[in-house]
């Protein structure tokens, strides 16, 4: 007599209460399970295993959450991956109870024994051909399920569903694949921002595969039903699994939704795949993992929550000290001996409460198959295939790495603080350290890490050791006491290829080449005698702008491109006497240069991968060092052609003794060819293209973007612009265009600048340094070679220095001269290494900001806000670039005609 037994329905489930929050969002398939839960009640308690000590099943029961869980158990909501609780315990007694319970094993034999026979059959007519053993037998057990679940079979005669039972093979073997605890991402969130591995990508896919796979069995089945027809119909008893929850889904609807049969129906595919000798080769070698829900002892060692638990069961099984040979096939071994397990030395189903369901029907089915076939024909062996031996070994692998990398984590930890280092964020991971901690904006991320952990943190951002230093103290420490120790640049890619293999201004070591450098770029360009000396040229740049901008007035101007011809035009001139933008010059010139500085900024700075991870280098990754040699040839070629224009016209006749601006004033080439002609060895002519390239890009974007990110703010507080013109108007009146003599007139011209560089400053890390030797910041150690970061961003939008850090208030520096306050206003960097254009800098910017101002009124061509999204880049850029229509004031129209 068959028996089938029905779980009794409560009226109400009072665990309701103990549902978490995020349990209780209404994500279809979560909700609706714990649903389920509300009419099958907890009257029967799930066994307590034995030999499973209560410390040890606080362990077991819950699932870490992998990728696999979330993309192929419903979002951790499905039996194999839900964490421990009344939902789960749920859907395992559902599952239990429907299918693989003993009592329906045993109604359901019939269709094991069918479909063994019909493998016989097939068998005996393909008499003496060769079978792939691993296809026999996985039709086998698909046939057996199908029929359990759905009431059809796939492969056989008359049978239609063998295109359909190759996608399942698929959907089966990818889920083997990137199931488990072996996904390095989930490890390793960075590589996934890195887009390595693109294990995620492959997790959804299979999840949309699976899904459609069994929600077109459901269809299929609802569709049948309605034309009246049924697979089972025999006998009542043999309800397909489908059929059992459909019926109940008829009568639930709510708590029966779709996603909670598909999870179920889900379940008994995994579990069944079974055709491997248990010990050997069990099908879960590590397991399925298992998180801790709270901190326990084992092996009298603390295990902290939330610990992921592997339990090495190939290891076990293949322990030499409990298995006599164990490499051995030895059947012989369990002579007189019950069931598949040995207390915890042999376990192929798992033990304790997530072990494995279909343990019942997986050995009926392997041992029926195995009874049968070795029954009914005698068989002989092609080739000896070394299998799951292979998989077992490297999961053992993983897991020792895995070990490795904990030890590892937590050694280097308390490192740090044995040695005197400063803080680091937790944890630090072998290989790339930090560096799964960065994103951009980086000056951002830095300052978020800073507020959590620390103003002075010791990063290891992969093979680089970085001080990371947020505070205004700190920056002093480094840039004042510490200066000549953080006076050298850390040798990055950039430097190497842009910087003329660390020899430039910018990039070269402290050192007397560097001195020699900065000595003529002071003097023979950026002194206060040389800015006077070429007043003119920036006063005449800035007449021709404001001309152009009265002729296209009303029209729709790109402020970055005018910002930016403007300082190359006033830079080149100083330079080389001849001005490269605007209507009457070379524009194809100005727009190759302008994408060479562009291009400079992007591939510059400290955010090159390859710099913190050379190992990337080996393996091609991001080409950038082939970016950099093209580029640098662009900007070699660049500047040759100039150089050699002033070799030529310096050896003619007319040229000699003759400066090339006209103006009376010798420009930087000129002085620098002459140098060169008394110490040529020295003032070689990649020397001059050098320094020429360093004054030139860092001059040009760094100016023009703050010129950029000034206008913007002006546009968008138009209170601040009038009040701005009302100061020009009182000071300077409109009988003439300001000049570089007048800015000291304009003290609210002059706040505005200030707020503008506090808010976005042009070097918003400065620039890197690196330490020359071991020295002390903040009391802590601080080694040879650590690469120096002083996050001037952070310090400018510092909450406990600056009130309301991110509003534009030009009105905090009323009364305050300079653009330096102490440290914790410091746009050029200070000591040895901070920047020498700062003169030359804030007279372009007052100059270009006042006559704008002056002249014009400003709007956006759709009067709405500026957008000030920033872009990613070295100097702070804005994303978008500023567009405006100007308008000439009428009180400047007179001025403005005569131009
Ligand atoms: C608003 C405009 C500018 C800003 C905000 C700015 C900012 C900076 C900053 C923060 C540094 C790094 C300082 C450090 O490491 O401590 C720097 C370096 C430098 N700047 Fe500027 N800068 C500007 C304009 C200019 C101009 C116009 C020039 C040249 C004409 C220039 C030439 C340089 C050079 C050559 C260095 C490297 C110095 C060295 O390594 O010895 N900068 N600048």
């Amino acid at each position: 007599m068959l028996l089938i037994m029905q779980p009794p329905l409560p009226p109400q489930n009072p665990l309701f209460t103990e549902l978490s929050p995020k349990s209780q969002t209404d994500t279809a398939p979560y909700f609706s399970s714990i649903l389920v839960l509300a009419l099958f009640s907890l009257s029967l308690p799930l066994p307590q295993p034995k030999n499973v000590s209560p410390e040890t099943t606080l362990f077991l029961p819950s699932r870490p959450q992998l990728l696999a869980g979330k993309y192929l158990g419903y979002d951790f909501a499905s039996v194999s991956w839900a964490p421990l609780g009344n939902h789960w315990r749920n859907l395992r007694r559902i599952s239990s109870l429907e299918i693989l319970s003993a009592g329906r094993l045993q109604i359901l034999s019939s269709i094991r024994v069918d479909e063994v026979k019909l493998l016989i059959r097939r068998l005996f007519s393909d008499e003496n051909q060769t079978v792939e053993m691993k296809s026999v037998f996985f039709e086998l057990t698909l046939n057996v399920m199908m029929r359990i679940i759905a009431g059809k079979r796939y492969y056989g005669d008359n049978v239609a569903g063998v295109e359909e039972a190759k996608k399942f093979k698929e959907i089966v073997e990818d889920t083997f694949r990137y199931s488990g605890a072996s996904n390095m991402v989930d490890f390793l969130l960075v590589l996934s921002w890195f887009g390595i591995g693109g294990t995620e990508k492959k997790l959804k896919e299979l999840h949309v595969k699976r899904d459609s796979f069994v929600q077109n069995l459901i269809e299929e089945y609802r569709t049948n039903a309605e034309n009246g027809q049924s697979y089972d119909s025999d006998d009542s008893k043999k309800k397909t699994f489908i059929e059992v929850l459909l019926s109940l889904q008829e009568k639930e609807p709510h708590d029966y939704k779709d996603e909670t049969i598909k999870s179920l129906m889900l379940l008994p595919y995994l579990h069944c795949i079974i055709n491997e000798t248990l010990r050997m080769y069990p099908a879960g070698p590590l397991l399925v993992p298992h998180e801790s829900s709270e901190e326990c002892m084992v092996g009298g060692f603390r295990v902290p929550r939330g610990t992921m638990l592997l339990v090495n069961l190939w290891a076990i099984h293949n322990d030499p000290r409990i298995w006599e040979d164990p490499a051995e096939f030895k059947p012989e071994r369990f002579e007189g001996f019950q069931g598949v397990t040995d207390g915890f030395k042999l376990m192929p189903f798992g033990t304790g409460r997530r072990s494995c369901p279909g343990e019942a029907l997986a050995t009926r089915v392997v041992g029926l198959a195995l009874g049968s076939l070795i029954q009914c024909y005698d068989w002989e062996r092609l080739k000896y295939v070394r299998y799951c031996q292979e998989g077992g070994a490297s999961n053992a692998m993983i897991f020792h790495i895995l070990l490795l990398i904990t030890f590892w984590v937590v050694a280097n930890h308390f490192r740090n603080k044995i040695k005197n280092l400063p803080p680091t964020p937790f944890p630090t991971l072998p290989i790339i350290g930090h560096l799964y901690l960065l994103k951009q904006p980086l000056y951002r991320t830095l300052s978020k890490i800073s507020a959590r952990y620390g103003p002075i943190l010791l990063l290891k951002l992969g093979s680089r050791r970085v001080l990371l230093v947020s505070s205004p103290s700190a920056a002093e420490e480094c840039l004042t006491k510490n200066d000549i120790t953080f006076a050298n640049r850390p040798n990055l890619l950039v430097g190497k290829h842009l910087g003329y293999n660390y020899t430039s201004l910018l990039w070269a070591s402290y050192g007397n080449h560097w001195r020699n450098l900065r000595k003529i770029s002071s003097l023979e360009i950026l002194s206060t005698n040389r800015l006077q000396a070429f007043s003119f040229a920036r006063v005449d740049e800035m007449r021709s702008l404001i001309h152009r901008l009265y002729r296209s007035q009303n029209q729709i101007v790109d402020m970055k491109s005018v910002f930016f011809e403007l300082i190359l035009n006033v830079i080149m001139r100083m330079i080389g006497g001849k001005s490269y933008c605007g209507e009457k010059l070379k524009g194809v010139e100005s727009k190759e240069f302008r994408q060479i500085v562009a291009e400079s900024f992007r591939l510059g700075g400290a955010s090159n991968l390859v710099d913190f991870l050379p190992v990337l280098r080996w393996i091609g990754y991001g080409g950038l060092e082939k970016s950099l040699l093209v580029l640098q040839e662009k900007r070699v070629r660049f500047m040759q052609r100039l150089l050699e224009e002033h070799k030529t016209k310096m050896s003619s006749d007319e040229g000699k003794d003759k400066n090339l601006d006209g103006q009376g004033k010798k420009t930087m080439i000129e002085v620098l060819l002459s140098l060169q002609e008394s110490e040529p060895e020295y003032y070689t002519d990649d020397i001059i293209i050098s320094l020429m390239l360093v004054i030139l890009t860092a001059a040009t974007d760094t100016s023009a973007g703050t010129m950029e990110w000034a206008m913007s703010l002006l546009l968008n507080n138009p209170d601040v612009l009038k009040k701005a013109q009302t100061e020009i108007d009182h000071q300077i009146g409109s009988d003439h265009f300001i000049d570089e003599s007048d800015l000291a007139k304009l003290p609210y011209l002059h706040c505005i600048i200030n707020e503008t560089l506090r808010l976005y400053p042009a070097g918003p890390l400065l620039l890197p340094r690196q330490s020359s030797e071991e020295c002390m910041v903040g009391g802590y150690r601080i080694p040879r070679g650590t690469m120096l970061l002083v996050n001037m961003w952070a310090i400018q939008h510092d909450p406990k220095i600056w009130e309301d850090p991110t509003e534009f208030k030009p009105e905090r520096f009323e009364g305050f001269e300079g653009v330096r306050d102490g440290f914790k206003l410091m746009p050029f960097g200070a000591g040895r290494r901070s920047c020498p254009g700062e003169g030359l800098a804030l007279r372009m910017v007052g100059l270009a900001l006042g006559s704008l101002i002056q002249c014009f009124d400003w709007e956006t061509p759709d009067k709405r806000m500026v957008d000030m999204t920033e872009g990613p880049g070295l100097t702070l850029p804005k994303a978008h670039s500023l567009q405006a229509k100007c308008r000439p004031r009428p009180t400047m129209l007179k001025l403005l005609s005569q131009l």
